[in-house]
């Protein structure tokens, strides 16, 4: 049979390989103007606190070859090749289809490796793929909009809590905080279904792992004088403690799919401060990396987005 050659555009959010990319990447999340002296240090010093340096990149690398080969092996009629395309550091998402044209390639399915849809990230990252598309007159792009409720992403997160859960010697006295970055307040007013849709993944998680003890909180705010969706996770623990007495705090990062700074920092070191200070136990179950049933959830993903044009 002959084989449709596909691109596959994976996008996501980049991280610097090294100390001395921390500052050129920092820059361009401020859209071009450098950070002050003690931001870059602040930041560096929180890649500092995780190892050095991320894991995010080689995790991101490793997710788009994995998904590459796995719907070779299940997809029979297209030959799927991966492009990797950034956000914030090179390759940015623009390289990446002016790859994909080079290459040849005149159609493509794309995906962000974040599940939630919002105008602050989804949005961004497919318009900057259609865009340069245009320009160049390049591969048509179908775009997976959001994919924060399939099955087998739910299913991940339950597995994960049931395993948690059967650590903890008083479930009963636990509670979950499914979170997502938190992003400006503002995006509200343009009914941005972001909240909504982490709040769907949560009770779909939570009914599927049989918990009824649960909350939605949201972490990593940026450092800008507006009012960013809340509550943060950190004070949320200390309500949640004091109004409960929840001995324990199982952590799910559900916005995210790879072990890194937000991660890492403001979960693993930030939330366990409060947790420590308020003498409960902190849980955090894994993430979902390359882990070959989240490889799978992403392959199904694009494969029912090619289906829709059938
Ligand atoms: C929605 C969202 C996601 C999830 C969806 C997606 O993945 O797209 C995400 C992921 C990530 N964010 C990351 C890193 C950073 N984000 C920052 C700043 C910001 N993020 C924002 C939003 C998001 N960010 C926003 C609104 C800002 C304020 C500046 C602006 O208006 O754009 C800053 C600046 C300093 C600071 O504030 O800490 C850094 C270093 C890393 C890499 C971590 C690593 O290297 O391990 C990852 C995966
Ligand atoms: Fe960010």
């Amino acid at each position: 049979m002959m084989k449709k050659k596909t691109g596959l555009l994976v996008m996501a959010y980049g991280t610097p390989r090294s100390k001395e990319e921390i500052e050129p990447y920092y820059t361009h999340i401020r859209h071009g103007r450098k950070p002050s002296e003690e931001a870059l240090e602040d930041l560096t010093n929180r890649y500092e606190a995780i190892g050095g340096i991320s894991p995010l990149a080689k995790i991101t690398e490793d997710q788009a070859s994995k998904l590459e080969s796995f719907l070779n092996e299940v997809v029979e009629d297209r030959e799927f090749k991966a492009y990797l395309g950034l956000k914030h550091i090179d390759p940015f998402i623009e390289d990446a289809v002016t790859k994909m044209k080079e290459d040849g390639i005149e159609e493509a399915v794309s995906i962000v490796l974040a599940p939630h849809f919002s105008t602050f990230s989804v949005k961004s990252y497919n318009g900057r793929a259609k865009e340069e598309s245009e320009k160049i007159n390049g591969p048509t792009i179908q775009s997976v909009e959001s994919w924060y409720k399939e099955p087998k992403f739910i299913q991940y997160w339950s597995n994960q809590i049931k395993k948690t859960m059967e650590q903890i010697s008083n479930p009963e006295k636990s509670c979950v905080i499914f979170s997502a970055h938190s992003l400006p307040e503002k995006i509200l007013q343009n009914g941005d279904p972001y909240p909504e849709q982490l709040r769907e993944t949560a009770e779909l998680i939570a009914k599927e792992a049989g918990i009824n003890q649960y909350e939605i909180g949201w972490q990593s705010e940026g450092n800008t004088p507006e009012p960013w969706l809340g509550p943060d996770v950190q004070d949320l623990t200390r309500t949640l403690f004091e109004n409960h007495g929840y001995t324990s705090i199982v952590y799910c990062p559900v916005g995210f799919v790879a072990d890194h700074l937000e991660v890492l920092f403001d979960n693993d070191y930030e939330c366990k401060v409060v947790t420590d200070e308020l003498g409960i136990d902190y849980y955090r179950p894994e993430m979902p990396n390359s882990k070959p049933e989240f490889i799978e959830c992403l392959a199904t993903v694009i494969q029912k987005k090619l289906a829709e044009s059938k």
